[in-house]
Parts: C-alpha cells; structure tokens; sequence
C-alpha cells in the first residue's frame, strides 16, 4: 500500500483527541499536494513538510543555530505516546506557543503501521536501516531508505543529536531506558546521560555492535549523539497517561528551544548501565520462551534457568546478574528474539 494513498486516513486515525487536529503532521499547512510546502509562522520560525510525517523546522534567522536535532517516533506504528508527544510538540511551534532555537527534524516514521494500529505492516521498519532496506521492496523498505535520504537532507551542523523515541511492549523493572548503539570506539558522552537522566531516562542499554536500527543509522553515518528511547509500555491511542512522559517531553522541549542548554555536573551514581551480554535471534519455527508475558524487562533470573528454547537450542542464563530484555517469541525467523544484558560500572567505560 503506498503512503500517499494513506494520507488522509493517518490523520483521521491519529484525529482522536479533539483539541489536536492532525491534519498538519501529514498534509502540511496548506493540505494539498504536492505535500512538499513551507510555512514561515509570524516569529520567524520556518517549517518545511517535506513529505508525509515528515517536518523540518528552522528558527529565526535571528537565532544561530548550533544543534541539528532529530526526533523521530512511530518507527513502530502501535507506540503511540511518542506520537502524541511529537504532536503536540508540532502543535505548539505552529500554534508559536514552542520557538525552537535549534534545527529540528520531526520523523514520523511508519504512518502505515499506524493506520493498520500495529508494529509494522510487513517488516520491523527498525531492522532496515543502514542499508539493510535495499534487500527487499515493501513499502517499509521504500520508506527507511526515503527516511535515511531525509536524514542525509537535514544533518549539517557539529552538533547532531538523534533521539528515536519508542515504547515497549514488556514491563520495565526501569521504566524508562535508552539503548545506546555501538559508537565505533568512540566515548560515551557524559552530556548525554545526563541529558538524558534529565528527561527521566537514567538506564542506558550499551549494544556494542552494529545493528540496522534506525539510532544506529544516525551514529554510523552522520556522526550523530543518537539513541533508541524507550519512554514506556504500548498503549493505544487515548489510553496514554501522558504525566509519565513529561520529564521527557519538557527535556526534548528546552532542548530545542534553549540557545545554549545548560545541564547539572554529570553525576556517575545518577546513571545504571547495562551491557549487552548476548542477542539471541530466532533460527528455527519452534521457538518459545520459558517465561510468562508479564515478566518484565530488566527482570533477572538464576544461572543455568531456561529462558527459551529455539529448535533443539536451549538457551540458559550464563552469568550471574543475567537479564533478560526485549522478548518477542513472535519475530520473524532471523531476527532478535531475546536480549540478555548484564549490569556494568560507569567505571569501565571510555567516557568523555
Ligand atoms: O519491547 C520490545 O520488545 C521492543 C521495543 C523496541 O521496539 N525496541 C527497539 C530497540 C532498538 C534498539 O536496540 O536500539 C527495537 O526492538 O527495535
Ligand atoms: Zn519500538
């Protein structure tokens, strides 16, 4: 099904909330084709729909940029508080209630998947980046590479953040986390966990190897700060309670509205760490976990307990301290079915 067709349905589904018309998110102000249109609002700020949930905004040209900042959601469709986070952040720089200071790009990624109230439509659209989208012709492979141009498009400056907003569909023992993708041997950014801590988010998923997620795209190829941010559990739209967002919402909101952003000292004990200890992807039909649904991330079992079974493969808690985080018995064969992590001190990382 192609994204133009969905338009107008996208932003009668996403209409739910009367005060929030949508129709600006996917149809520019002007709600005509060709989508591509540009708004200069009476403060000077400009914003530019340059595709279908796809918005980039300029401040004043009294104000000197010096952040390129990328917010995307929806990369899964059914993760709908990030949605309405990114929403009503547009609505408030159109309504000029929000002037940013930075340059932003809002994504929302898969509007597909959020018409069809679900992950993805065909593919995880989160396994497709970084090239991976040329290995297939689904309209989620059409779009990661057109959100990977948009990207491209939209980093210039020095200062390049990414932070790729979801929400789980587990529990969280750490309700909210951000995976921090492989930066190549480059040192963890201490301004960034605390940034991050500023905005609720004070566990950090170290994944130490590259991947095709979209945070790990901005990383590899524009050198970006970039994180997967997971704000919460999935729920439909409407059943949000957005009061758990707010520290996240207020720290993306001064970010980039705030000329220079000015952060508390970084404090190591604020921050729990994890590394990624093992990523166990699915390889045969029969594959099951060895836990119920309502167990939650983050949650730690003994060693040697069973945590899935895969084929003939058991796949046991090795060390002491293992969690598990991520498990989805229902991915497609090939993909990441489990990850475990392991707690690790500030300490031993490179910082900077
Ligand atoms: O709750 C789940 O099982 C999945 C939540 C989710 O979508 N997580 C991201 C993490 C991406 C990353 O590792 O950076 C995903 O699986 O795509
Ligand atoms: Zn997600």
């Amino acid at each position: 099904m192609s994204f133009d067709v969905l338009r107008w349905s996208v932003s009668a589904a996403l209409a739910e909330r009367p005060d929030a018309p949508l129709a600006a998110l996917f149809q520019g102000p002007a709600q005509t084709d060709p989508i591509q249109t540009t708004q200069t609002l009476s403060n000077g700020t400009e914003v530019a729909f340059w595709d279908y949930g796809v918005i980039a905004v300029t401040p004043p040209a009294s104000v000197a940029a010096t952040k390129d900042v990328v917010i995307s959601c929806a990369v899964h469709g059914d993760e709908t508080a990030p949605i309405e986070m990114v929403r009503d952040m547009l609505q408030d720089i159109l309504a000029e209630r929000l002037v940013p200071s930075q340059r932003v790009l809002f994504l929302i990624a898969n509007p597909a998947a959020i018409l069809n109230d679900s992950r993805f439509v065909d593919v995880n659209m989160n396994r497709l980046f970084s090239g991976a989208h040329n290995q297939g012709d689904t309209a989620e492979h059409q779009r990661a590479s057109d959100i990977e141009r948009y990207v491209s498009q939209f980093f210039k400056l020095q200062q390049r953040y990414h932070y790729d907003l979801h929400t789980a569909i587990r529990d969280s023992k750490h309700e909210q986390f951000a995976v921090y993708p492989f930066t190549h041997g480059e040192p963890y950014s201490k301004q960034q966990l605390t940034f991050l801590a500023e905005c609720g988010v004070d566990t950090i998923l170290l994944n130490r190897a590259p991947t095709t997620t979209f945070s790990y795209y901005s990383v590899q190829a524009h050198k970006a700060h970039a994180f997967t941010v997971e704000l919460g559990k999935v729920r439909p739209f409407g059943q949000n309670d957005m009061s758990r967002f707010a520290q996240a919402d207020s720290g993306l909101r001064k970010l980039i509205s705030t000329e220079a952003l000015e952060l508390p000292e970084f404090s190591p004990s604020r921050h729990h760490v994890y590394d990624v200890c093992r990523t166990i992807n699915r390889q045969a039909e029969q594959f099951a976990l060895n836990f119920p649904d309502n167990v939650a991330n983050f949650t730690e079992f003994a060693q040697g307990h069973l945590l899935a079974t895969d084929g003939e493969i058991e796949y046991r808690v090795e060390q002491p301290g293992e969690r598990i985080i991520f498990p989805n018995a229902n991915v497609a064969i090939g993909q990441r079915a489990l990850l475990t992590v392991v707690p690790i001190a500030l300490e031993q990382l490179k910082l900077v």
